[in-house]
């Protein structure tokens, strides 16, 4: 390939019909692109005209991804300039069609990293690393090993568009610079037996490998990302739930990893929380928790949740004795065999009970414990019914509800029938957008909660202070800094703050997680200015000269 097809063939360096004159003669491009000189401005127009020509979201987000994978400044300068409209499209709940129709629509491995399990030798993980980031100076890296998919569970290597489309965020809500990332899966096989048996399926065709295999693959992979790209926040997503909090355990104490389903999901529940309380005006400490779907993420929100009412002064016995944990079983009860590590420490006695052994359905622990606030993590669509809502409504003024499995269609509630179903008493947040609701005229703002609101502001100061680790103070700090932006004394104001303003927040949130390093001293280097530090490493979507 010649200097001049190099560079508009490369995503990092393209900048289409916007090459100057003075480019065009001395990369030699002349000839290789229409003559009239187009502003950036002027190309956003063009990509936001076609996409709006699109009929669905699929193929809003398929346009989207072409010129991702021409052009990452122009990409990013349109996605900068409809944030909240993209954010559904690039993002949650679209990127759920695209995972599940990826081997289909398969057209560009965009700049991720592919690792098989079939050659998990540490010198192939290094050669795969080193290939796919191209010399380019990874600083924050994505892994998924597919198995645990937002809710729609195994999806092989399709899971590859969940860290593109993380990091995708990471980029547009807090200035990430776009080549300085890596998204990589781990294709351990999968359960799916619909991949393994699809001639046109990407990954490999073979059983999920549950063996020591497994633990062995990622330790190498963990041991040669940490030693190829020395100063990497890795980002671990969408494991299964058996691995999740293993991963997250082993590694934290020893590199600058994050969980993002356990930490992420925590961080933006509790600040749900927090929004929620600061209008009705209760305390944390007199709330009683239930979590729905004591996974990875349930288990996750109700740890940090506890680690709250520990510092509002509960010891760690007593803020346990506000949680309700609900899985399959029902009610968690700590004689049940097969609990997960997580769900042990949550699990309640069965002598706490008259009827301890009916509670095996959520209405009935609903009405035996009358929570205060109920979260919803289980992938079971439509479960907080107008029978479980109402009962809950019952005992408590301001129900705090947040249904939030992803996508749409796994959503334990929409936000329209919570609002109605208490008459506007309930405090909502969904994990997908919302759009507002009309009640008895009122207009209820929908807060979204999903990590994505806090995840790429954590990382950008942790990386931004040269954090050594991430710990649960600078946790604390993200989730308490999205505290106040929300004008709570508005009738129907949100929990959350809007999406809209996704940037600035990311800002907030990056600016407090950067301070609770640097005043810890878990740095690598001093920092005496910790927003000028945030500021520098921000990248913002404007063409570069090209020499
Ligand atoms: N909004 C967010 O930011 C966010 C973040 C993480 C996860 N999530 C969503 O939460 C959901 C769970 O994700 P996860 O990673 O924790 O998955 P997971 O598989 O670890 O957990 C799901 C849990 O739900 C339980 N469950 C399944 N069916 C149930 C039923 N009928 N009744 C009660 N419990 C049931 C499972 O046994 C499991 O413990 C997914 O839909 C995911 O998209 C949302
Ligand atoms: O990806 C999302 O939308 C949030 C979360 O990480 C999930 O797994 O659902
Ligand atoms: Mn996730």
């Amino acid at each position: 390939m010649t200097r001049s097809q190099e560079i508009v063939n490369n995503p990092f360096l393209n900048k289409g019909t916007a090459f100057s004159a003075t480019e065009r003669k001395d990369l030699h491009l002349e000839g290789m692109l229409p003559p009239r000189i187009q502003t950036l401005d002027q190309q956003t127009d063009r990509v936001y005209a076609q996409y709006q020509e699109m009929s669905t979201d699929l193929e809003k987000r398929m346009y989207l991804m072409s010129v991702f994978n021409e052009n990452r400044v122009l990409f990013y300068a349109t996605f900068a300039k409809h944030v909240s409209e993209f954010m559904p499209i690039v993002y949650d709940p679209t990127i759920a069609d695209s995972i599940e129709n990826y081997s289909r629509l398969y057209v560009n491995p965009q700049n991720a990293a592919y690792l098989s399990i079939n050659d998990h030798s540490r010198a192939t993980i290094r050669e795969s690393l080193i290939n796919a980031a191209e010399g380019r100076n990874v600083k924050l890296l994505v892994v998924t090993d597919g198995e645990g998919i937002l809710g729609i569970g195994d999806w092989g290597t399709q899971g590859i568009d969940i860290p593109v489309g993380k990091l995708m965020v990471y980029t547009a809500a807090a200035g990430i610079d776009p080549s300085e990332i890596l998204p990589v899966v781990l294709d351990a096989g999968t359960t799916r037996a619909s991949l393994k048996n699809d001639p046109l399926y990407v990954g490999l065709d073979q059983d999920r490998d549950y063996s020591e295999n497994y633990y062995e693959f990622v330790d190498n992979f963990v041991q040669e990302a940490e030693s190829l790209f020395p100063n990497l926040y890795l980002h671990f997503e969408d494991f299964g739930r058996a691995n999740a909090a293993k991963i997250l355990e082993k590694y934290q104490d020893q590199f600058l990893v994050f969980n993002d389903d356990i930490q992420g999901t925590g961080i933006i529940v509790l600040a749900g929380v927090l929004g929620a309380l600061n209008i009705s005006g209760e305390s944390m400490t007199d709330q009683k928790y239930l979590c729905f779907g004591a996974g990875t993420a349930g288990v996750g929100i109700a740890q940090r949740v506890a680690e709250e009412m520990v510092q509002a002064g509960l010891s760690e016995a007593e803020a346990k004795k506000h949680f309700y944990m609900v899985d399959k079983q029902g009610l968690l009860f700590d004689d049940m065999p097969d609990l997960t590590p997580g769900q042990q420490e949550f699990a309640r006695s069965r002598s706490e009970f008259d009827n301890a052994d009916e509670l095996t359905d959520l209405l009935s622990v609903v009405q035996a414990v009358h929570p205060t606030i109920m979260v919803g993590t289980s992938t079971v669509h439509g479960a907080f019914t107008q029978e479980v809502v109402t009962e809950m409504a019952a005992h408590t003024n301001r129900p705090i509800i947040l249904p939030i499995s992803n996508p749409t269609k796994l959503a334990e509630a929409t936000a329209a029938d919570l609002i109605k179903w208490t008459n506007g008493r309930a405090l909502v947040a969904t994990g997908v957008p919302s759009a507002p609701v009309e009640h008895d005229g009122v207009t209820y703002e929908i807060g979204q909660a999903n990590n994505a609101l806090v995840y790429p502001g954590i990382g950008l100061g942790a990386i931004a202070a040269t954090a050594t680790t991430l710990n649960d103070e600078m946790i604390s700090a993200a989730a308490h800094s999205l505290g106040g932006i929300v004008d709570s004394s508005k009738p129907g104001a949100a929990i959350l703050p809007p999406v809209e303003q996704l940037t600035e927040f990311s800002q907030t949130v990056a600016n407090a997680v950067a301070q609770s390093a640097v005043d810890q001293g878990v740095t690598r280097e001093q920092i005496s200015d910790v927003k000028a530090a945030v500021e520098a490493e921000k990248w913002y979507p404007v063409y570069r000269e090209l020499n």
